[in-house]
């Protein structure tokens, strides 16, 4: 668990994301308090439940990464989902478990990749050991032998030096599970869980013999032999503590749930039933998955929204009691863009000078270029559909599609200035339906 402190991780992520200060401080508020708790008396740490969070702004503005970067920030599982999902037609009473179930899974994920790169040396020298077994297909007692260890020793190096990769060798990998897809109505995907496990554990014993390269047969037979390292039942447990204590789950399009001032009747009941099924999940109750049974207690829930056509006070009582923290999030200025398309680290303008830098083609912003692109994402947003800092994607990728597109034939370095912007985008920013459809 990461135990910086709240300053700390604004400043973190301030480096990614431009703005926004209420809201994070108050996600750096709530990491915080997780470490502190974990200090407290263990009779005490039971009964500290998160505060968790309510982010009201609209769309593009950075809600969904804020809750990213700190999940990402301090290793916690994180999933993010809508809350409309729930609402569809068709989908009434959908399984709001699933919500912990895919962040189970997403933990079993994150947690098996940090236990392979642990057994990654290991499981490197017993695939070696494989690949030379191939390579040197010697009756037993002759390995013991010297020469056949000097030979043995002549071809690892040879092996290590990449010298034989292009070699084609014969290896026996472990068949891959049957892939069953089954189809199961909603609510029950915990059957369709248990039946692939059985088909799968079906086939788990059987050999499949293969030919390929032997760099290949290394890829293969070091996952391999990495997953036989690996403890599976480790692995679930730490999954399954992780999302307990630290898994953080970001709610959004919460508004659209809540009920409408302006509406009558049906549509509100099944909205008001979305809340009343997630409730138990924040209030905190088990949830039983494939991988055992999670408490919620302590997950972080960040429920975020619009808020346009309701208001916080529309949520059930209940709801809004266990989303006590309220930020704001504020809506974009041309400023605000102008220093989202340059300081974050790998920052827009930055991925886009990488990705042409591998063709050779220089591309400079320069500061005026930066400011019209800013202020035509501002005023395209203003006339068509404000979409936030999603806008500069849009932006970006038509303005730059004649260089990305002639790439690696003529002119090797352009200016992005104001000129260029202009007779880029000019055109299509003034035409409203254009801009509609392309930016
Ligand atoms: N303040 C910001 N600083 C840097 N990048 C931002 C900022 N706001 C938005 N972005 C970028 O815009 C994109 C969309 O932002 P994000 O997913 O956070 O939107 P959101 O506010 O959660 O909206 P929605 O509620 O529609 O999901 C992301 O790629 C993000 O990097």
């Amino acid at each position: 668990m990461s135990s910086m402190t709240p300053r700390e991780i604004v400043h973190e992520l301030d480096r990614h994301i431009v703005g926004q200060n209420n809201a994070k401080r108050a996600v750096a508020i709530a990491l915080r308090n997780r470490w502190r708790r974990m200090q407290v008396d263990a009779d005490l740490r039971g009964e500290i439940t998160p505060k968790n969070i309510l982010m009201i702004g609209p769309t593009g503005v950075g809600k969904t990464e804020i809750a990213r970067r700190l999940a990402k920030l301090s290793g916690a599982p994180f999933i993010k989902v809508e809350a409309t999902k729930f609402t569809e037609v068709g989908y009434v009473g959908r399984d709001v478990e699933s919500i912990i179930r895919d962040l189970v899974e997403s933990a079993m994920k994150m947690q098996r990749e940090t236990a392979m790169k642990r057994v990654q040396l290991s499981a490197m020298e017993a695939a070696e050991e494989r690949v030379l077994d191939a390579l040197l297909p010697k009756a037993r007692g002759e390995q013991d032998s010297d020469s056949g260890a000097n030979t043995r020793q002549v071809f690892r190096k040879k092996l290590r030096e990449g010298e034989l990769d292009e070699k084609e060798i014969e290896i026996d990998l472990a068949a891959t599970p049957v892939g069953v897809e089954i189809m199961a109505p909603p609510g029950m995907e915990d059957m369709t869980n248990q039946l692939q496990n059985m088909f799968s554990s079906m086939s788990n014993d059987r050999k499949q013999t293969s030919k390929m390269t032997v760099k290949q047969a290394m890829k293969a037979l070091e996952e391999e032999e990495a997953a036989k390292l690996v403890n599976n039942e480790d692995i679930k447990a730490m999954a399954i503590e992780s999302v307990e204590q630290n898994g953080i789950v970001f709610l959004d399009e919460i508004d659209k749930v809540a009920k409408r001032a302006d509406s009558g009747g049906g549509a509100d009941v099944s909205r008001e039933g979305v809340q009343r099924d997630l409730l138990p999940l924040i209030e905190g109750c088990t949830v039983t998955t494939k991988h055992g049974m999670v408490k919620t207690d302590h997950i972080l829930f960040i429920s975020s929204g619009a808020f346009h056509l309701s208001k916080p006070s529309d949520l059930i009582p209940e709801l809004q009691g266990r989303l006590p923290i309220r930020v704001e999030l504020s809506a974009l200025t041309p400023d605000d863009f102008e220093r989202i398309l340059t300081e974050p680290s790998a920052s827009l303008t930055e991925q886009q000078q990488a990705l042409l830098a591998t063709e050779g083609v220089k591309i400079e912003f320069s500061k005026d270029g930066i400011r019209r692109i800013a202020e035509t994402a501002y005023e395209v947003n203003e006339r068509t559909e404000n979409i936030g800092a999603r806008r500069l994607h849009t932006l970006l990728e038509r303005l730059l599609e004649d260089i990305s597109f002639d790439a690696g034939s003529d002119q090797q370095s352009f200016t992005i200035d104001a000129a260029y912007v202009d007779s880029h985008l000019n055109e299509l920013a003034q035409d409203e339906d254009l801009s509609r459809y392309i930016l």
